[in-house]
C-alpha cells in the first residue's frame, strides 16, 4: 500500500563544499547510475543497463527487424519494447488476485461476525480496513502490466546525424530557478552549462532560464556563463566528456576516455579546471562585486537623485529587476519584466575554433565551438497577482520561447538538476520520432530523478526507488507514466492543448481555436503555434531583436496576460495546486495523449535531494497536499472522458487520494488507549482467526512487494526505506494536509507552500551534517501524540493490572 508518493524531491547543502559526487558502489537500481565513470559506446543502446534479460523480454523484435530493413518507407522505429517474463509476471498477477480474493473473504468474514459489545470499535476499525484495502486496489491494479521502454540511440543516429539524413527536430529547453541563495546559484550555473554542451546539434536547440527572483546577480552569473562555456563546451566536444557539468565532472575519479585526442587530455584538463575555479571564484563573488558597484553609482549620483539605492548593471544602467535595497517597482513581487538573450542562435555551418597558441593554450583547430541559444527571462511580477509559482513561470517562458525559437519539443527540468548524460535530448527524441502509431500521440518523455549526496542508507528514501521504478514504470502498460515536474520531453502542441492527432490534426485545431479568449491578446504569439506544432522543424532562426519583437516579449511575459484565458486550465502549466507537474500531465492523459517512461544509463538527469528531515517533510507535505488539491479540483478523475484508460484513471486516482489513509491510520494507532477501559474490547471476535487472516493478508502484500523488487531491479533497501518512510509521511505529514484541505474546503484558501530549500547553514565541511540538524517541525505533533498517547496507556495499563 505504500509508495503513493508523489513526485521526488530535492535540497541540498552548502554552496561552498560544491556538489560532491559521491563514488559508492550503492547499486540501486541495477547499476549505481553510472556513477563509476563507466559509458557505453555511443552504438549501445541506453536502457539495457536495466533490461537484464531474466526479467525482461522482448515484444517488439519482429516491428523493429521488418522497420530496420525499411520495409515502412516512413519514419524508423527507434525504440524497443520489453515486458516482465511469464515466470515472474503469472504468478506476481496470480499473488495480487489470491489476495483480493483473500481481503473479500475476510470483509465478509468481519461482516459476519460483528461484535456486540464494542460496537464502536469494530465499526471504526472496519471503515479503517475497507480503506485499507481500496486503497490498496487503487495502488495495486495499475501495476498489472509493468513495460520498460529504451531508445534506440543507434538508430536514432543511423536515422538522422548521416549526410543524407533528416534533420533532428528543434527543442527548447527550460529551467526555472527564483532565488540565487536557497537554491545555490552554483547548481543553477553547473545546470545551464550542462545544457550548453549538450550533444544535440547546436543549431537545433536553445536554453532559456526563467529567474522568478528577477535578481541582476542570476543574469550576470549568465553572462558569466557564456563566457566559460567558450571553453567548456568545446573541451566537452574534443574530449567526449561525461558528465558535462564541471562540478560532477571535476569531483569524479574515474574517467572513462571517449575523445579523439588522449594525449591532450591531461593538459587540456588541467587548464580547463583552473579556468573553472577561476570561474567558481567570480559567481561566488558576484554578490559583493554588484554591491560594490551599486554602492559607487549610488554615491556617485548622491548629488542629484540623493537617496537612491539601485543595483546598477555593468554597463551602467539601472537594473530593472529587483534590487539589493528593495525599492518601489524593484521588489520581489514587483518589478518589470525582462528578457534578454545572452547568446543569440549560432549560424548553422560549424565554426572550427583556433589552433593552440600562447593566448589559446587548448587547440580547439578541429572543434566546432559555436554555442546555443541562451535566453535569461524574469517575468513581470505586480503586487495583486496570483503568480502561479513555477506553471506561471513555464508558461510565461512557453510564450516567449515561441516567439524566439518555437521549437516543437521542450525539455523541462529543475534548476538543481542537470544533464548527467549528454545524450538526454536525444533519447526522449527516439520516443517522439518513432513511426509506430505511439510516436505521434506522445505528449511527454518522462525520466526518473535521479539524486546526488544522498547519504548512502537513505534514510528518508529520498531516491524514491519504489516510486520511479516501480510504480512509474508499470504505468508504460497504460496510458503511461505522471508528469514529474522535471527530466521531462514535452511536444509543444501537447503543451498548447491540442488533442492527439487521432482527433485531428495539430493544425486543424489550431486554426479552429478562438484565439484570443483562448490564448491571450499576443497575436505575434498565436501566429507561432502553427509552426511550433510541426514535429519535423528545426527552430526558428530568431530576426534581428527590434522594438516591436521586444513588444511582443514584454506582452507575453507580463503578469496579467493569462487573467481571462486558458491559461493555466487548458493551456499550458496548470494553475491553483500545489503539485502543478501531476495535474498537467492528467490533462494531457485525459485528451488521449499518451507518455513513456524510460530511463538511460547512466541516467540521463541528476538533481540534488532534500537530505534533511524538516525539508523533507515540508516537501512530502506539498505533495500530499497538493495530490488532495487534485481531486477537490476539476483535475479529478472521475471527471474525466472516455479517452482516459480505466486502470489509468485508477492510477490518478491513488495518486489524489492516497494521504486520507492516514485519518486510518491515526485510529489505528489509538487503540491502545482501550487498556485504560477496565473491561476487555476487542476489535473483533473470534480474535485468533482475526489475527490469522491479517497475518495472511500482511503477508501477501510483502510476496507481491518482492515481486516487485525483482522486476523493477531495485534494492531490498530501497523497499524498505519506502515502507519505513511512508509510515512517517503517513502518521506525520498527511494528517496536516488532510486538515488543510478540510480548511480550504470550508474557507476557500489555498495552501502556502514554500519552496523547498535546498542550503542550510550545517558546517560545510561534514558530509551528511545535514542529516542529522533537526528543526522543529510542527508537522510531527500528530507523530507525537500517538506516541504519548500510547506511553501513557501502557503505563497506566501497568499501574493498574
Ligand atoms: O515561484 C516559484 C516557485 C518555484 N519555482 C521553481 O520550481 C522548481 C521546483 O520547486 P522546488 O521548491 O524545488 O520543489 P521540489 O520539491 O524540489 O519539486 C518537485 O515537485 C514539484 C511539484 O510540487 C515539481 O514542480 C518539481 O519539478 C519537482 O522537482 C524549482 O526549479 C523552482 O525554482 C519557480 O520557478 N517559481
Ligand atoms: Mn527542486
Amino acid at each position: 500500500m505504500a509508495s503513493a508518493m508523489s513526485a521526488a524531491a530535492v535540497t541540498r547543502r552548502t554552496n561552498t563544499a560544491g556538489f560532491r559526487v559521491e563514488i559508492t558502489s550503492n547499486g540501486a537500481g541495477g547499476g549505481g547510475d553510472g556513477q563509476d565513470g563507466r559509458w557505453p559506446p555511443a552504438s549501445r543502446r541506453v536502457g539495457d543497463g536495466g533490461g537484464r534479460d531474466d526479467v525482461w523480454v522482448s515484444v517488439d523484435e519482429a516491428e523493429v527487424s521488418s522497420g530496420a530493413s525499411g520495409g515502412g518507407g516512413g519514419r524508423p522505429t527507434l525504440f524497443r519494447t520489453y515486458k516482465v517474463k511469464g515466470s515472474i509476471l503469472h504468478p506476481y498477477r496470480f499473488l495480487i488476485l489470491a489476495r483480493l480474493i483473500a481481503i473479500i473473504a475476510f470483509f465478509a468474514w468481519r461482516i459476519r461476525h460483528k461484535n456486540r459489545d464494542g460496537a464502536w470499535l469494530w465499526t471504526m476499525s472496519m471503515a479503517g480496513d475497507v480503506w485499507f484495502g481500496f486503497s490498496w486496489v487503487l495502488n495495486q491494479l495499475p501495476k498489472l502490466n509493468p513495460i520498460k521502454r529504451a531508445a534506440d540511440l543507434a538508430a536514432l543516429a543511423d536515422r538522422y546525424d548521416g549526410p543524407s539524413s533528416g534533420e533532428l527536430p528543434g527543442v527548447d529547453v527550460f529551467v526555472t530557478t527564483v532565488d540565487p541563495v536557497d537554491e545555490p546559484i552554483l547548481y543553477t550555473v553547473n545546470s545551464i552549462l550542462s545544457i550548453l554542451a549538450a550533444d544535440y546539434p547546436v543549431d537545433r536547440y536553445a536554453c532559456y532560464l526563467s529567474d522568478d527572483g528577477g535578481t541582476l546577480v542570476h543574469y550576470e552569473a549568465m553572462v558569466e556563463v557564456a563566457r566559460f562555456a567558450g571553453l567548456w563546451v568545446p573541451f566537452c566536444r574534443k574530449h567526449g566528456v561525461e558528465p558535462r557539468a564541471p562540478e560532477s565532472y571535476f569531483a569524479r575519479k574515474t574517467r572513462a576516455y571517449k575523445g579523439g585526442a588522449a594525449g591532450e587530455l591531461v593538459s587540456d584538463h588541467r587548464r580547463v579546471r583552473r579556468e573553472y575555479e577561476e570561474f567558481k571564484v567570480r559567481i561566488d563573488s558576484l554578490f559583493t562585486t554588484i554591491r560594490k558597484r551599486s554602492d559607487a553609482y549610488n554615491g556617485a549620483k548622491n548629488g542629484k537623485d540623493a537617496g537612491e539605492n539601485a543595483t546598477w548593471m555593468a554597463d551602467g544602467t539601472r537594473w530593472p529587476g529587483t534590487w539589493f535595497e528593495p525599492a518601489e517597482n524593484h521588489r520581489r513581487g514587483q518589478h518589470a519584466g525582462i528578457v534578454q538573450v545572452i547568446l543569440n542562435h549560432p549560424s548553422c555551418k560549424p565554426r572550427f575554433g583556433l589552433a593552440a597558441s600562447v593566448d589559446n593554450p587548448l587547440d580547439l583547430s578541429g572543434v566546432d565551438v559555436r554555442l546555443p541559444m541562451l535566453v535569461y527571462i524574469s517575468r513581470e511580477k505586480r503586487p495583486g497577482y496570483n503568480h502561479q509559482k513555477k506553471a506561471g513561470a513555464m508558461n510565461a517562458m512557453l510564450r516567449a520561447s515561441a516567439l524566439l525559437s518555437n521549437a516543437p519539443f521542450i525539455i523541462n527540468f529543475d534548476c538543481d538538476h542537470y544533464v548527467n548524460n549528454s545524450q538526454a535530448f536525444r533519447a526522449p527524441m527516439c520516443f517522439m520520432l518513432d513511426r509506430r502509431g505511439g510516436g505521434d500521440d506522445g505528449a511527454f518523455v518522462q525520466f526518473p530523478q535521479r539524486f546526488d549526496g544522498v547519504d548512502p542508507t537513505d534514510r528518508y528514501a529520498n531516491h524514491n526507488r519504489v516510486f520511479f521504478d516501480g510504480t512509474k514504470l508499470s504505468l508504460n502498460g497504460l496510458q503511461g507514466p505522471s508528469y514529474l515536474g522535471t527530466g521531462t520531453m514535452f511536444r509543444r502542441a501537447a503543451l498548447y492543448g491540442v488533442e492527439p492527432p487521432r482527433w485531428g490534426s495539430a493544425a486543424s485545431q489550431i486554426k479552429a481555436m478562438d484565439s484570443a479568449s483562448k490564448l491571450g491578446s499576443s497575436t505575434s504569439f498565436v501566429s507561432t503555434m502553427l509552426d511550433g506544432a510541426d514535429q519535423e522543424r528545426s527552430i526558428t532562426p530568431p530576426a534581428v531583436l527590434d522594438e516591436s519583437v521586444a513588444g511582443d516579449l514584454a506582452a507575453v511575459t507580463a503578469c496579467g496576460y493569462d487573467d481571462g484565458t486558458s491559461w493555466g486550465r487548458d493551456v499550458g502549466w496548470v494553475y491553483n495546486i500545489a503539485t502543478e507537474d501531476v495535474a498537467t500531465g492528467f490533462r494531457m492523459h485525459r485528451q488521449g495523449w499518451r507518455s513513456v517512461y524510460t530511463s538511460m544509463e547512466p541516467a540521463a538527469f541528476r538533481g540534488t535531494a532534500p537530505i534533511n528531515l524538516t525539508e523533507r517533510l515540508y516537501q512530502i507535505l506539498r505533495w500530499s497536499g497538493g495530490s488532495l488539491e487534485m481531486f477537490f479540483s476539476h483535475s479529478n478523475a472521475l471527471l474525466a472522458g472516455r479517452r482516459l484508460h480505466p486502470l489509468q484513471r485508477v492510477a490518478y486516482l491513488n495518486m489524489s487520494t492516497y494521504p486520507i489513509v492516514t485519518v486510518f491510520i491515526f485510529f489505528y494507532n489509538l487503540f491502545p488507549v482501550m487498556w485504560l477501559f477496565s473491561e476487555q474490547y476487542y476489535i473483533q471476535q473470534p480474535f485468533g482467526t482475526y489475527l490469522l487472516y491479517l497475518v495472511g493478508v500482511i503477508a501477501m502484500i510483502h510476496v507481491i512487494g518482492m515481486f516487485e523488487v525483482k522486476w523493477s531491479g531495485i534494492t531490498l533497501l530501497d523497499w524498505c526505506r519506502n515502507e519505513q518512510f511512508y509510515m512517517i509521511g503517513a502518521t506525520g505529514v498527511y494528517p496536516t494536509a488532510v486538515l488543510y484541505m478540510a480548511l480550504k474546503l470550508f474557507t476557500g484558501k489555498g495552501i502556502h507552500f514554500r519552496l523547498t530549500s535546498k542550503q542550510t547553514a550545517a558546517c560545510p565541511g561534514e558530509k551528511f551534517a545535514d542529516l542529522y540538524t533537526v528543526r522543529w517541525v510542527p508537522l510531527l505533533i500528530p507523530t507525537i501524540v500517538v506516541l504519548a498517547v500510547n506511553v501513557g496507556a501502557v503505563g497506566v495499563a501497568n499501574h493498574v493490572t
